[in-house]
């Protein structure tokens, strides 16, 4: 977690705790209002819509990196209102230094990837200052998510915020919306290949038209958020996530000490036969009825669900929209079946465990506990690994041209 607090700043909202964080949350949540969504989202299909039409020109593209620069440009316009080219290439590629530094080993040494991290993050704080700089100075209008923090500023009632926690969180925002929606853009591609769902949504999608998209016309494609959510289903982007047991307590029998870490597998919940028939089987019908609680974790659940998970649905839905709609597709991938490989080993490992932990003395309860550190120690550099390695096989999504 230090390095993280490095890397986005102790500011960051990943990185606080207890009521901090709930500030934080709520600050944050409030951003995301009808009117800024709608415009986010009419920026991000004319985007999508600028890239598919390059595409026509294009023998291959990959589905990610196109991906990766429209999610980012959307979501920095919608923070920042930066759309120049030149400024949005340069913090990308700052943006990216940090990303690969979080799951780095965090060795300040120069020539390291944490240290390229670190010297990334100074160049985007000392950015993000001067812009606010500039909005301090100037009497111009933006409707963006710096504005509204700026703004908030002025307000008697409310509890100032500092620069720091202004630009830890915008970072955040950049880190934590990026990588995720492009990759399960990316992910989403693959399976519609691969199982024809597009055939059937091309009929769903004609109605639509030319007008760009608004929250209000995504919300009536109930069969397009179905694709949209088996999708993230299936790719599980954030596989894990770890809680610390702030109480001793007791769940399912299993008796958890205060301060041990706690790990919610998403994937094995994802991928597991009771929840999910047919688990590898990608059917976004399952969603048509409702499922049990907790059973869907692609953001999280609880005091921490992602906040930005009306907007990653919202961005998945225009591209697959676009995608059907306006360009004949033929998705060229290669995707080894490593990832499945080590979704059911990791699956397989988690279920010896369980059954290990029958016993609930004290000395069975330590075994457990040690054997969890050792389990988890590996599971961290298995998802070093495997995330690397994930990234390594979406790169071939491709898309190529039909004539
Ligand atoms: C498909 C895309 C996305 C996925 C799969 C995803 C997934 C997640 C998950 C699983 C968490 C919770 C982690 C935990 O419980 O510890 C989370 C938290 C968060 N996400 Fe997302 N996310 C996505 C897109 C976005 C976007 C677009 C934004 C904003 C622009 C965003 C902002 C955040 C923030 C700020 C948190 C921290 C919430 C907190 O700590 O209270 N995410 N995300």
């Amino acid at each position: 977690m230090r390095s993280i607090a490095e890397l986005l700043g102790d500011q960051s909202i990943l990185c606080l705790s207890y009521q901090n964080h709930k500030f934080m949350r709520g600050i944050i949540s409030n951003l995301f209002t009808s009117n800024s969504m709608d415009s986010a989202i009419k920026n991000f299909d004319e985007l999508v819509i600028r890239t598919m039409a390059e595409w026509q020109q294009k023998e291959t593209a990959v589905v990610l990196n196109d991906a990766m620069k429209i999610t980012f440009n959307a979501i920095c316009k919608m923070l920042i209102s930066l759309d120049q080219e030149e400024e949005l290439e340069a913090l990308q590629k700052d943006v990216s230094e940090i990303s690969e530094a979080m799951v780095a080993f965090p060795l300040k040494w120069p020539g390291t990837r944490f240290f390229r991290g670190i010297k990334a993050r100074e160049r985007v704080m000392k950015a993000l200052r001067r812009k606010i700089d500039m909005r301090r100075r100037s009497s111009d209008y933006y409707e963006d998510f710096l504005q509204s923090l700026l703004a908030r500023n002025d307000m008697q009632n409310e509890e100032p915020l500092s620069d720091r926690q202004i630009e830890d969180n915008i970072l955040t925002l950049i880190i934590a919306g990026q990588i995720t929606t492009a990759s399960a853009i990316a992910w989403m591609v693959k399976y519609l290949d691969e199982n024809q769902q597009a055939k059937q949504l091309e009929l769903q999608f004609k109605f639509t038209g030319n007008a760009y998209l608004k929250l209000e016309t995504l919300s009536e494609m109930s069969y397009a958020s179905k694709i949209v959510k088996e999708s993230l289903r299936m790719a599980t982007i954030v596989s894990w996530f770890p809680r610390v047991a702030l109480r001793d307590c007791q769940i399912e029998g299993f008796h958890i000490k205060k301060g041990w870490i706690v790990n919610v597998d998403a994937r094995s919940i994802h991928y597991d036969p009771m929840l999910y028939a047919d688990p590898f089987e990608f059917n976004p019908s399952r969603f048509d009825v409702e499922l049990k609680a907790c059973s869907f974790l692609a953001f999280g659940t609880g005091g921490r669900t992602c906040l930005g998970i009306n907007l990653a649905k919202a961005f998945m839905m225009v591209f697959l929209h676009r995608l059907v709609t306006t360009y004949r597709s033929s998705v060229d991938y290669h995707i080894s079946i490593g990832i499945r490989a080590w979704s059911s080993r990791g699956m397989a490992e988690s279920n010896r465990h369980a059954s290990i932990d029958e016993d609930h003395s004290l000395e069975a309860l330590w075994t457990a506990h040690s054997g969890l550190a050792r389990q988890f120690a590996g599971f961290v550099l298995e998802f070093r690994q495997s995330s690397v390695e994930m990234r390594q096989e979406i790169q071939l999504v491709k898309i190529g041209s039909v004539p």
